[in-house]
């Protein structure tokens, strides 16, 4: 306990010091305002290290302190807060970690983790990463704003060929007359070249390529975490589309992407199997037949949704886009999975024109994506209507793309399918086709182009059995005819054993697809885990 004493003594001294009893008005008083607070000290302290040196005209010769400045040796002390939800590790630990995680990351399957979770750019190649910044810095060195644009700047003018504007008038119309020349006699001797014939082609063979349609592809994009990929099994590669792959990996390769083979019930159950394994290389694939009663596949297809839906669990729900080629199957894959009929589906292609949400569960919504068709130099007007991507009835003259048809189909398959047989050449079984089915025109001619667009929709909704084989699996691997690798030695084991009858008489009615069906759930047991309890479940 402190006394008064000291307090007393204080206000004794203070006031023999101002001179006895009149002094008492200048002496403080302990209480408010009595101590000095910390910025009154600071500035007391201040004056205490010294003024100023001046001389005799009162110039600062030597400054005070507080007046310097000397940038003062000051050292901070390190701190372990600083590192709060850091870790460190040794330069061995972080090599090894970069090296497992891109063996990892190129494995679709292996790495099932949040991708934004993930430390990429620990993963990242850091050589690639330094040679790009060089590159930028190199490219801002030597080619400076000033030197390029403005009134210093040092550029040369470009040379032209042509010294007036009638010269560059002249030039222009000489070379488009040489243009419009060549496309002619590459019209007329059937030797068109990639690159310039791309004019010739009909107007229809651009469907899927427009800008609304790649607009809504980009909002799916966006808006999707997951992408099911969907492709048609019997052309895997024919229906890819590799630049919306490539723009995906590089634009957003924190969204998974899954192939969905759709379709299997129209191929036999090995070639589906080794374009599973072939593709599974590089992303997860599931083997599929959209079917509202019949499905195969829906069972594991749901179970991986409802994985990627437990990797991003701190969300309410995910999105799942479909996307792929027109006519392979998206709304159909979606009314599956509700098990009823929630988007419209046709046999036609472009039936799908906008983006629609579909709710599959509380926390899964699925979208539904209109046809997209990557434009591509190498595809030829067959390849395009082959993938049903165009309607026969659209194209002209259609019974020139048969003999290219009739090459993808074994002659037996075509025989049974139509009950014709014998014909020499593509006019002659037009021909036959036209008169068994009654298709004549006026005078008893056939009607070539009427049996074409039959056929050919035949071909494409499956009526007409046929497939790609898969190269890896085939030593020939150019078309069926010519593939005598294992999976064709296979598939004439099948065919032995009547399942070939099983797809041709499957695939003529959709809705007869039971035989091949059970068959494929044995055999694709393993592989995609899909059975009736599952579905059940789902
Ligand atoms: N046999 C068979 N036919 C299928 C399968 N999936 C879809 N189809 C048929 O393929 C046709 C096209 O199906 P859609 O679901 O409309 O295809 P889409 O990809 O949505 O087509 P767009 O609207 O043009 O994008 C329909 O006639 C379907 O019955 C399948 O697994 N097996």
């Amino acid at each position: 306990m402190g006394s008064f004493k000291k307090e007393s003594n204080r206000r004794a001294r203070k006031i023999e010091a101002a001179g006895g009893s009149d002094g008492m008005q200048n002496v403080k008083v302990k209480g408010e305002n009595f101590y000095r607070d910390a910025k009154k000290l600071k500035r007391l302290s201040m004056y205490k290290e010294g003024k100023a040196q001046r001389d005799a005209q009162g110039n600062i010769t030597k400054a005070a302190s507080y007046q310097s400045r000397d940038v003062p040796s000051a050292r901070i002390e390190p701190n372990r807060k600083w590192f709060g939800n850091t870790r460190t590790i040794s330069q061995e630990a972080l090599s090894a970690f970069q090296a497992a995680m891109k063996e990892q990351a190129k494995d679709p399957r292996s790495v099932l983790l949040k991708r934004n979770k993930l430390p990429m750019s620990l993963i990242e190649d850091p050589d690639k990463k330094a040679s790009n910044k060089e590159a930028n810095k190199i490219k801002v060195e030597t080619e400076p704003f000033a030197q390029t644009f403005g009134p210093k700047a040092q550029r040369k003018k470009p040379k032209l060929a042509v010294e007036s504007m009638a010269a560059l008038m002249e030039e222009t119309e000489k070379n488009r007359t040489q243009y419009d020349d060549k496309i002619q006699d590459a019209i007329e001797n059937g030797t068109a070249q990639d690159g310039w014939v791309q004019e010739a082609k009909e107007a229809v063979f651009s469907k899927g390529q427009s800008k609304r349609i790649w607009n809504e592809l980009y909002k799916v994009i966006d808006s999707s975490d997951v992408i099911l990929h969907v492709l048609d099994a019997r052309d895997p590669l024919g229906t890819r589309c590799r630049s919306v792959e490539q723009y995906m990996s590089k634009e957003c390769p924190h969204k998974h992407l899954v192939f969905v083979l759709n379709k299997c019930d129209l191929v036999p159950t090995g070639v589906a199997a080794s374009w599973v394994r072939l593709l599974s290389k590089e992303y997860p694939t599931l083997a599929f037949h959209a079917s509202i009663n019949n499905s195969f596949g829906k069972g594991s297809l749901i179970a991986i949704l409802q994985q990627f839906q437990g990797l991003h669990s701190d969300r309410k729900q995910i999105s799942v886009g479909l996307i792929g080629y027109p006519n392979s199957g998206k709304s159909s894959i979606i009314n599956t999975l509700r098990k009823k009929k929630v988007c419209t589906v046709a046999p036609i292609p472009g039936e799908t024109k906008v983006w629609q949400y579909v709710t599959l569960t509380k926390k899964i919504f699925l979208i539904d994506c209109p046809g997209i068709v990557p434009p591509s130099q190498s595809d030829t007007t067959t390849d395009i209507l082959l993938r049903g991507v165009v309607r026969a009835e659209k194209v002209e003259n259609p019974a020139q793309y048969i003999s290219a048809l009739l090459e993808k189909c074994k002659q037996h398959h075509v025989e049974r399918t139509y009950e014709i047989k014998g014909w020499k050449d593509t006019n002659e079984f037009l021909e036959m086709l036209a008169r068994k089915g009654g298709r004549l025109l006026k005078g008893g001619e056939p009607d070539y182009d009427g049996v074409a667009i039959m056929i050919i929709n035949d071909f494409l909704r499956g009526k007409l059995p046929w497939f790609t084989p898969c190269e890896t699996e085939s030593s020939g691997g150019d078309g069926v005819e010519s593939g005598e690798g294992k999976s064709n030695k296979k598939l004439n084991r099948k065919r032995k054993a009547g399942e070939m009858d099983d797809v041709a008489e499957a695939s003529a009615s959709e809705v007869d697809s039971d035989a091949f069906e059970e068959d494929g759930e044995e055999e694709w047991g393993g592989l995609s885990a899909s059975d009736d309890s599952d579905e059940e479940e789902s």
